[in-house]
């Protein structure tokens, strides 16, 4: 089976589909969009895309993505704990208080914020299409003398040396993978199975009535359904307009999550089931 995600090697969305997947052809695309289009357009089975990081909050590119361009089905979320470690070209390891610039992908520079501004205020932070990304360059670029944040496979793999470890603001640093399929009723490998929660995307009727949402949340609160998460993202169709995220700790199978939609769906709004899948728990990144 041929599984892409988010590379070059060495990315914490390439740990997660090691962790989970075994002996299948990993393929590295350089950018979000890259790999769900491939699944899209089936040149792989799998994607496995960064959706929601605990301190920065979702990844709008793979949310909007899902929402506007591709028509594809969360089968698992992997969730990885984060160490985000600063690395340098060895040649410039005794000099990496001087480093020019330091580049990661933007959640990784973000989670790192307090400890970039009162170490290293003024320097340049470049955002890369992955933390990997940046690790690679860093090693290609010795003369520059640039720094790179990212986890400990990629300074392995790009033979860089780790001059801080751990430097991400909060401890409780965590990422949500998910993987994703293009076929809705495609079969499912074992760990994709026993699912347990869902992620709905739903817009509100046209007509912008008052208490709208309020309807929404009453659809899952009487019926005790639990949601972990909703996030409001741009419809882009102008100011106001929203489309909402909301993950409910249910599948979609039973009764009273059918009840949920179809009240949703009488009530005008639209609704659409990203998945029903089951969360795992990875180790980090080492
Ligand atoms: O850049 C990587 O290594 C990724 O896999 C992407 C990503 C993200 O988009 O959040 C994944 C985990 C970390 O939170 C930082 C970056």
């Amino acid at each position: 089976m041929k599984i892409g995600y988010l590379g070059p090697e060495a990315s914490f969305t390439h740990h997660a589909v090691k962790s989970i997947f075994n002996n299948e052809e990993y393929i590295a695309f350089p950018t979000i969009p890259d790999c769900l289009e491939a699944l899209a357009e089936n040149k792989v089975e799998r994607a496995v895309v960064p959706l929601e990081n605990a301190l920065e909050g979702s990844v709008p590119i793979t949310i909007d993505y899902l929402f506007h361009d591709v028509d594809l089905h969360i089968t698992a979320e992997l969730i990885s704990p984060i160490e985000q470690h600063l690395m340098v070209h060895p040649d410039n390891a005794a000099r990496f208080q001087d480093v020019k610039k330091i580049m990661s992908h933007s959640h990784a520079l973000a989670q790192c914020h307090k400890y970039l501004y009162y170490r290293f205020r003024g320097v340049t932070l470049e955002p890369s299409t992955s933390t990997s990304a940046a690790a690679k360059y860093t090693s290609e670029h010795p003369e520059e003398n640039i720094a790179a944040i990212g986890n400990a496979l990629a300074a392995d793999t790009y033979g860089l040396t780790v001059v801080e470890k751990n430097i991400h603001d909060f401890h409780f640093n965590h990422t949500r993978f998910v993987v994703l399929t293009s076929e809705k009723e495609s079969e499912l490998l074992p760990f994709e199975r026993d699912a347990e929660k869902s992620t709905l995307m739903i817009t509100l009727p046209s007509d912008d009535r008052a208490g709208a949402l309020h309807q929404v949340l009453s659809a899952f609160s009487w019926r005790q359904l639990s949601l972990s998460k909703i996030e409001s993202r741009p419809l882009k169709t102008g100011l106001g307009n929203y489309f909402f995220i909301i993950d409910v700790e249910k599948p979609v199978g039973g009764v009273l999550m059918q009840g949920a939609i179809e009240e949703l769906e009488a009530l005008g709004c639209t609704v659409k089931v990203l998945g029903s899948y089951k969360k795992h728990l990875l180790e980090p990144a080492k």
